[in-house]
């Protein structure tokens, strides 16, 4: 290596652990390994507080954020940075593709929320920032955030539109929006995004940004991931936007940069934003487990709302089998409303959140609990991602997740109020010949679950 070389590297390279890596499997090869120096160069990996400056957000967005979104920022409440505010905010305003990977309830959203705004000109008529979401409760979550921070204020500045393209929305009506007075901002779900764009009814030429949240969902998910990929290649270019992705779970990160670079879904000098890469699960959850049979699952549920009196719960729910289905069998979810119905007595109220659900069922169950007091709320895996319940203390696992991931989501919807040490609970139902599959998770996430005799 000339020394020369790496004086033009960040420190931050210095810093990573696959940096390192690259650079010790160099020497030992005696074989200058550019690519690997050039593939990690673009890591940011941050695990310890002691490297926070003490900006704040509006000193990190300033001359870069229009002073009425920083205005409104601060009204809401956001004025101190998370670490991934801190960490990406100003790569972000370099222009640079970005994968945002941070955990649960880190604020990814504001994050590229603040960048979109950097960027808009709402003078312009065209779609400039497209987010798009995996389910139609994200993508209304994330549009309301978007439109609190982008609301009328007392600056005489132009509004900015932002718009939810979502699967279940009347499309009829959005297609005579897009085409008469193109939003600024679109929030959309996959399939109707790339329905609108099959049929030409806009084109993401005007797209500065284009994020994509709950990344890894996805490319993992088999319906999406087709579309997913000709929204990054084919209705657009890499070269002609900036491309950020967002999760808290990038499984094997490194091939999945590798991917990005190679399959053209991000420029080369991609930068992956890794916050808290030692330690994936909050450290404010505690985790538990209690023993129980397949007969007396219900009751100890009963039992555990009562021991521990939540403020409010999510209650997740394996989904039910095709073969289930076929054979006519009721599902756990509803089998479990039914149970708490009439057996609970405790005051929070209780909902269903299904993907079986009509839409406007779902949207009723989520307005309800954003209405304020206290919820159990009985789901499937699609509360698992992205939705920010902040008053949510604690997660039961009524059946053990499929996979480390899955559990990492579903732990995370509690948990959610940043630099607050307030600590909540995750608790598994298990049966005996489950507990190797949640020491596996244990193992893979690096927590520890500690059994609770009632
Ligand atoms: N700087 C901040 N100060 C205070 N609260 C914040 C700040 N940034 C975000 N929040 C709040 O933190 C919560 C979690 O943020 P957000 O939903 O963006 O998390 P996330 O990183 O996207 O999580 P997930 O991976 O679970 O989707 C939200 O309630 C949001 O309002």
């Amino acid at each position: 290596f000339h020394p020369s070389l790496f004086s033009t590297l960040n420190s931050s390279f210095f810093h990573s652990t696959s940096a390192r890596k690259a650079l010790k499997s160099s020497s030992d090869s005696r074989i200058i390994n550019l690519q690997a120096v050039a593939d990690t160069f673009s890591e940011i990996e941050s695990n310890s507080a002691s490297e926070t400056t003490a900006l704040t957000l509006r000193q990190i967005c300033q001359g870069f954020v229009p002073e009425h979104i920083l205005h409104r920022m601060e009204e809401i409440g956001f004025v101190l940075p998370t670490d991934i505010q801190r960490e990406a905010l100003p790569t972000l305003f370099t222009g640079r593709d970005c994968i945002l990977h941070a955990q649960t309830g880190s604020g990814k959203t504001l994050t590229y929320l603040l960048h979109i705004f950097s960027l808009i000109n709402p003078q312009r008529s065209s779609v400039q920032a497209v987010i798009v979401v995996p389910t139609r409760e994200l993508g209304m979550q994330v549009t309301k955030v978007a439109r609190m921070l982008a609301a009328k204020s007392d600056f005489d500045v132009k509004g900015c539109t932002v718009m939810a393209l979502l699967d279940g929305g009347t499309l009829r009506r959005h297609k005579s929006w897009l085409k008469a007075e193109p939003p600024a901002i679109l929030v959309a779900t996959v399939a109707s995004l790339c329905h609108m764009l099959e049929k030409h009814i806009f084109r993401l030429d005007s797209v500065r940004v284009l994020v994509l949240d709950e990344v890894d969902f996805l490319f993992y998910s088999s319906k999406q991931v087709g579309s997913v990929r000709k929204l990054l290649t084919s209705f657009s270019s890499c070269d002609k936007r900036q491309t950020v992705f967002a999760s808290a779970s990038i499984p094997q990160h490194k091939h999945f940069v590798h991917d990005c670079i190679q399959q053209k879904w991000t420029k080369r000098d991609v930068v992956h934003v890794h916050v808290s890469a030692i330690m994936p699960m909050p450290l404010c959850l505690l985790h538990r487990f209690v023993m129980c049979q397949k007969t007396n699952k219900h009751q100890m549920l009963l039992a555990l709302l009562e021991s521990d009196a939540p403020e409010s719960a999510i209650i997740f729910v394996g989904e039910q089998s095709e073969k289930s289905k076929k054979v006519g069998n009721d599902p756990s979810t509803t089998l479990l409303m039914e149970f708490l119905k009439t057996s609970y007595n405790g005051s929070l109220e209780i909902l269903l959140l299904e993907g079986d659900m009509n839409f406007n069922s779902r949207a009723a169950s989520l307005t309800e609990i954003r209405q304020g007091g206290g919820f159990l709320l009985v789901s499937t895996d699609i509360a698992a991602r992205g939705i920010d319940l902040p008053e949510t203390t604690h997660i039961f696992n009524f059946d053990l997740p499929q996979t480390a991931t899955d559990y990492l989501h579903r732990a995370g919807r509690a948990g959610r109020i940043p630099f607050s040490d307030k600590k909540c609970i995750v608790a598994n139902l298990i049966m005996s010949e489950e507990r190797f599959v949640l020491q596996r998770y244990e193992n893979e996430l690096m927590f520890s679950c500690e059994e609770l005799i009632l």
